[in-house]
Parts: structure tokens; sequence; C-alpha cells
């Protein structure tokens, strides 16, 4: 089992496979254009799921693939085969764009990928062109639908913005609702990479306007997942992914694992070692140590938190997958 240093259990690995991107969320990506890390300096998909392995040996139990866009690194299929021929029972989910879905759901499925959280911020194709800075609405709700006919189970994040989306977030629900998709609004998170403009709704804003037609009921937080969930009086839950909250970090249960093989302890800060050199080299012991090291070091809190006068992060969500 592996504990961190404030004696949480970590049984949760995500390992973002890519930087780039085919979106240019205004939350996530930076207005300027940006150079990528060239691609040998990413860790091979060989090399990457001998960490997972480590990581599934010492007691994780859920791995998500994420990016970056995930689905634009090749041979993706074959990765998740890879980690679910290892260890069949493994919750393996994939968190995407939905954008390249329709072409690969079926695959990522017979490979054995489980779950998928698909982006959606709008139902409207201009404020979709807006916030991903290309006109993307039509083959997301493509990917979408695509995901859950060839039975994965669909999840949806969507991040309210002032004055971008805010005015859908009953919409977003009830398309969701209708579906039988979950959806978690997620606080949007400041970071020095988004959009200098881009302004979130916290968790009681995004309350009140599902407040406006529905009465609903929090459930007990199930401590395996970031969110918030809520119950509708028909029985079906949404949630709310809240940074913010000064007690959210009580129960992180995850690390994050770059394309690069930087192993980062937490979504807010930039601390990270790299365990490239470990892999590369065979040297599984020095893998499990450099774990061990950064469980021991990871963070017990954010600084987004009410508590913290709502800081900045410096580390960008596009490298380390969300
Ligand atoms: N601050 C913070 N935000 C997180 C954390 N985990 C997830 N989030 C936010 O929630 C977003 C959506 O997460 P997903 O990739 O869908 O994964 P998940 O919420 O763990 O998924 P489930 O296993 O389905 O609950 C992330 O991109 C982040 O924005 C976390 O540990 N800390
Ligand atoms: C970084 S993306 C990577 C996976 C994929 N490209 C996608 O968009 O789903 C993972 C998640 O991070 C969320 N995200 C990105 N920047 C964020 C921010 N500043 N605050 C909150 N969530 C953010 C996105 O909405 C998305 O759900
Ligand atoms: S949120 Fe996802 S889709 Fe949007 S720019 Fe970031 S990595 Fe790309
Ligand atoms: S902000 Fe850091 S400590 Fe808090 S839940 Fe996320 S990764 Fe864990």
């Amino acid at each position: 089992m592996l504990i961190d240093g404030h004696n949480r259990v970590v049984d949760y690995l995500r390992v973002s496979v890519t930087e780039r991107c085919n979106f240019r969320c205004q939350y996530c990506m930076p207005e300027k254009p940006f150079s990528w890390v060239p691609k040998e300096n990413l860790l091979s998909y060989e090399n990457l799921f001998k960490f997972i392995k480590v990581s599934i040996d010492e007691g994780v139990k859920k791995v998500r693939i994420t990016g970056g866009e995930p689905l634009l690194r090749e041979g993706l299929d074959a990765f998740i085969k890879m980690i679910y021929d290892y260890k069949n029972d493994i919750d393996l989910a994939l968190t995407t764009n939905g954008y390249l879905l329709p072409k690969v759901a079926q695959k990522l499925k017979d490979a054995g990928l489980k779950r998928v959280n698909i982006s959606l911020d709008t139902l409207k194709p201009d404020v979709a062109q807006k916030i991903a800075q290309k006109d993307v609405l039509n083959k997301v709700l493509e990917g979408i639908e695509t995901a859950s006919k060839v039975g994965l189970k669909v999840k949806i994040n969507c991040v309210p913005m002032k004055g971008i989306n805010d005015g859908e977030l009953v919409d977003i629900l009830e398309f969701c609702k209708d579906r039988g998709y979950t959806v978690r609004f997620i606080e949007f998170m400041e970071n020095h990479h988004a959009k200098d403009s881009a302004k979130g709704l916290n968790s009681e804003e995004i309350q009140k306007i599902i407040a406006s037609k529905y009465n609903f009921k929090p459930v007990k937080r199930d401590g395996s997942s970031p969110s918030q969930n809520f119950k509708l009086n028909d029985g079906y839950e949404f949630g709310i992914i809240e940074p913010h909250k000064a007690d959210f970090c009580s129960d992180c249960n995850r690390i994050r694992l770059t394309a690069e093989g930087f192993l980062i302890p937490c979504l807010y800060f930039e601390d990270a070692l790299s365990i490239k050199k470990a892999v590369e080299s065979d040297d599984i012991e020095k893998a499990v140590e450099i774990l061990k090291k950064v469980l021991k070091n990871k963070p017990e809190k954010n600084k987004w938190s009410e508590d913290s006068d709502g800081e900045t992060s410096a580390r960008a969500f596009y490298k380390t997958g969300g």
C-alpha cells in the first residue's frame, strides 16, 4: 500500500501521454504560440508501462490516461491493452476532449478501457469555438455518442466560466441527465497559462444556478474521486469538483506521471522528480525509491483554497494532465 507523508492512501495514478493538444482552451493553454517539448524527450509506452506496473504492484488501483490530448498519441490502444493485460480489474479510464473519439472509441474499448471522461463546456457551436479556439462541437458530440454506444461509461467534465457558458449549466446538466452521463462541473483553477480574462464560477455559484430549476442534496463523498456529488429528486447525480474548498485535499489519493517521466505530487505545485533514467535503465528499485520520496513529500493541500487567498498556480494543466 502507498501512503503519503500525511497518512493518505495513494491508489490513483494519472498518466499524461502527451502535452500536445488539438484545442487551445482558454482556461488551460496560453494565448501566444509556444513550442512543444520534442517528441524524443517523451517516455516510450514501454517505459511508461514499467512505471505503471510498479505502481500497481505497490497498490495503485486506478489508472487514468490523460494529456494534453491523449488521443493525439499514436498507439494508445496498444498501451491500454498492456495495462489491461497486466491487471484487468484496474479501474482503467481516459480523460479526453472527445474530438478524435469517433474514430477510436471502439478500438479503445476492445483494448480494455472501461470509462471515459469527456470535456464538454457548452452546447453552442460558437461558444465552443470561442473556448477551444477551433470549431469543435459537432465532433465532440459525435465522440461522446460513439463512446457511449461502444459501451464505455461516460462522464462529462465542464468548467463553468463567467460570461461564457454560465447561462448553459442547466442545459448541460439536462443533456447529460437525458443520456445517462454523470456531469461534473469543475471550479476553474487559476493558473499562469490560462487566458488572463478567464474567470470561473465557484461551487456555490454553480449550485445556485442548478437550484433555479432543481432541488438536490449532497451525497456522501466517495473517497476515490475528487467530485462532491449531489442527488436530484429523481435520483440523477451530478458532481462539482471544488478545489477551492478548504478540505478538498484531505482525502487526496492521486499522483501524476507526465509524458516526460516527471512524477508530480500535486496538481498545484511545480515540484516533481523524474523517473525517466530509472525506467530507461530498468532500475525498478530506483523507480520505487523515487515514488516513495515523492509520496513522502506530497503537499498537504493546494493554495487555491479559500484560506489561501485564492493563489495562482504556475503548473500547466496541459502538461500535468489535469
Ligand atoms: N485540484 C485538483 N483537481 C483535480 C484533481 N483531480 C482531478 N481534478 C480536476 O478534475 C478534472 C477532471 O478530472 P478527470 O480527469 O475527469 O478525473 P477524475 O475526476 O479523477 O475522474 P473520476 O475517476 O471519474 O472521478 C481534472 O482535470 C482537474 O481539473 C486533484 O487531485 N486536484
Ligand atoms: C488538462 S485536460 C486533459 C485531457 C483532455 N485534453 C481534456 O480536455 O479532457 C483535463 C481536464 O482538465 C480540465 N482543466 C484544464 N484547465 C483547467 C483549469 N484551469 N481549471 C479547471 N479545470 C481545468 C479540463 O476541463 C479537462 O476536463
Ligand atoms: S483542457 Fe484539454 S482540450 Fe483543452 S487545451 Fe487543455 S489539454 Fe487541450
Ligand atoms: S490539489 Fe494537490 S493535494 Fe489537493 S487534491 Fe489535488 S493533487 Fe491532491
